[in-house]
C-alpha cells in the first residue's frame, strides 16, 4: 500500500453500471467512496466538488468506460491517464482548433496526474495481467463520431490513448481542493464513426471491475 494515499479515496463514475462494476471490484473497504458524477465534465465537476466538500480525501479517481484510439488502446483493455486534457475547450479557426491556453485566458486545459501514483497503478494492473496503456485521456462534451474528428484529435494530441466525458471535470474539482487525481478507464469501443452496436460495454465493465480490485490493493 502506498503511503501517500492512506486517507480516503473518492472514485467518481458517470453512470450506475460503472459504479456497480467498481463496487464489485473493490474489496469491502471503508476508505473508498464510489459516487456518481453524471455524464459530461460539468456534472462531473459539480458532483466531485460536492463530494469533496462533505469529506476529506487523499486521492480522487475518475473511473469508467471510454473510447480507445485504434492501435493505442484496444477494446477490453484499460488505460491510466498520464495527463487529463479538455480537448474541446477553445475556439475553432480556419487553421484548426485553438486550445483555451493559446487564447490568452490563462486557464489550463491540461491537468497533470501525480506520476508516482499513476505509475504505481499501471504497474499493479500489469502485474495482475490486465492489458494496460498509459497516455493522455481526452475529455470531450461530444463523443467523437467521425473519422475526420478522430484524425484531428490524434494530430492535435499524439499521446492520446482514449477519450471520455468526465475526466477534466473531476480533475478540475480535485485540483481546486489540492487533492491528487487519477483517471482509470476500460475501453468499450474504438473512437471513430459511431456504431453503437459495436460497443462492448459488458467486456469493458468486466475489465473495470478487475481493474478496480487493484485500486484497493495498491493504495
Ligand atoms: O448502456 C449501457 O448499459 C451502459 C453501461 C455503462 C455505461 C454506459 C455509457 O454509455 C457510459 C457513458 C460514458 O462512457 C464514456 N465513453 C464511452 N465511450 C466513449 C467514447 O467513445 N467517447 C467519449 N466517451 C465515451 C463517457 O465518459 C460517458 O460518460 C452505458
Amino acid at each position: 500500500m502506498m503511503e501517500s494515499s492512506e486517507g480516503r479515496i473518492l472514485v467518481m463514475t458517470s453512470v450506475e453500471a460503472e459504479r456497480d462494476a467498481v463496487l464489485r471490484g473493490i474489496d469491502f473497504n471503508k476508505r473508498v467512496d464510489v459516487v456518481l458524477a453524471g455524464v459530461g465534465p460539468v456534472s462531473a465537476a459539480i458532483e466531485t466538488t460536492k463530494a469533496l466538500q462533505k469529506e476529506e480525501y487523499s486521492l480522487v479517481i475518475c473511473a469508467g468506460i471510454a473510447g480507445g484510439f485504434t492501435d493505442k488502446a484496444d477494446v477490453g483493455s484499460v488505460v491510466v491517464a498520464s495527463e487529463i486534457v479538455s480537448a474541446d475547450l477553445g475556439a475553432e479557426s480556419p487553421d484548426g482548433f485553438i486550445p483555451l491556453d493559446d487564447l490568452g485566458f490563462g486557464s489550463s486545459t491540461r491537468i497533470a496526474v501525480e506520476e508516482h501514483l499513476a505509475g504505481a497503478l499501471t504497474s499493479a494492473l500489469e502485474a495482475t495481467g490486465i492489458i494496460t496503456n498509459r497516455g493522455t485521456v481526452l475529455t470531450l462534451s461530444t463523443v467523437t463520431g467521425t473519422a475526420e474528428t478522430t484524425a484531428d484529435l490524434q494530430a492535435r494530441e499524439p499521446d492520446a490513448v482514449a477519450e471520455a466525458m468526465e475526466g477534466y471535470g473531476v480533475a478540475s474539482a480535485a485540483r481546486s481542493y489540492n487533492v491528487p487525481v487519477l483517471e482509470l478507464r476500460a475501453i468499450s469501443n474504438a473512437i471513430g464513426p459511431r456504431v453503437r452496436s459495436a460497443w462492448r460495454i459488458k467486456d469493458a465493465l468486466a475489465a473495470l471491475e478487475s481493474a478496480s480490485k487493484v485500486i484497493t490493493e495498491v493504495f
